[in-house]
């Protein structure tokens, strides 16, 4: 498979990633009715400010959107070191994306209990069609997922040589 590398100053990429954002929601709404999109944590939310502005603000269909974290901290959403607040209080506090098409964990439950929860609830929005799956797997096929990475390497929170980094069947996990 060939993976194209393209490298940004930091200006300059969070205009180059508005575009990207808007043009694939754009592709995906009118292509399946939805746009399924995973958040992690860090700097990212700074860099999708420019979807806040024109001709972005007004122009994507923000009710077609599902946004999903790759990683969350079991922690109330009101925490600071939730990625659900730092999402909502960045950027989708300021987009109409329906409450209900955001899923966040949920803060009431036990950390085993919540990423059992998330794995039910991704499974029903595949089920539903909401999320696009793979044909091979039955995995879910997130339409745009935004990693970033942490000086060690990691993603989300998979560590490298950690061995979650090797899980291949749940969908929901703790570390
Ligand atoms: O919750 C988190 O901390 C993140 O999901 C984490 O995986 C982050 O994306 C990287 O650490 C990169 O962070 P920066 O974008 O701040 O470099």
């Amino acid at each position: 498979m060939a993976v194209e590398v393209e490298v940004f100053e930091k200006e300059q990429l969070a205009v180059s990633l508005a575009k990207y954002v808007a043009d694939l929601s754009n592709k995906f709404t009118r292509e399946r009715g939805a746009f399924t999109v995973c958040l992690s944590g860090g700097s990212l939310i700074n860099y999708l400010q420019k979807l806040l502005e024109d001709p972005y603000i007004d122009s994507i269909e923000w009710a077609k959107w599902h946004v999903f974290w790759v990683d969350e901290r079991v922690v109330p959403k009101t925490h600071d070191d939730s990625n659900y607040k730092l999402a909502f209080d960045g950027f989708l506090s300021k987009v109409p994306i329906p409450p209900g098409n955001v899923y966040a964990i949920n803060d009431a439950l036990s950390a085993e209990g919540a990423a059992d929860d998330y794995e039910t609830c991704v499974k029903h929005l595949v089920n539903s069609n909401v999320i696009a799956s793979s044909s091979a797997s039955g995995f879910p096929k997130f339409d745009l997922m935004l990693l970033g990475m942490g000086p060690d390497g990691h993603v989300a929170s998979l560590f490298p040589g950690h061995p979650l980094v090797h899980e291949n069947k749940k969908m929901g996990y703790l570390n």
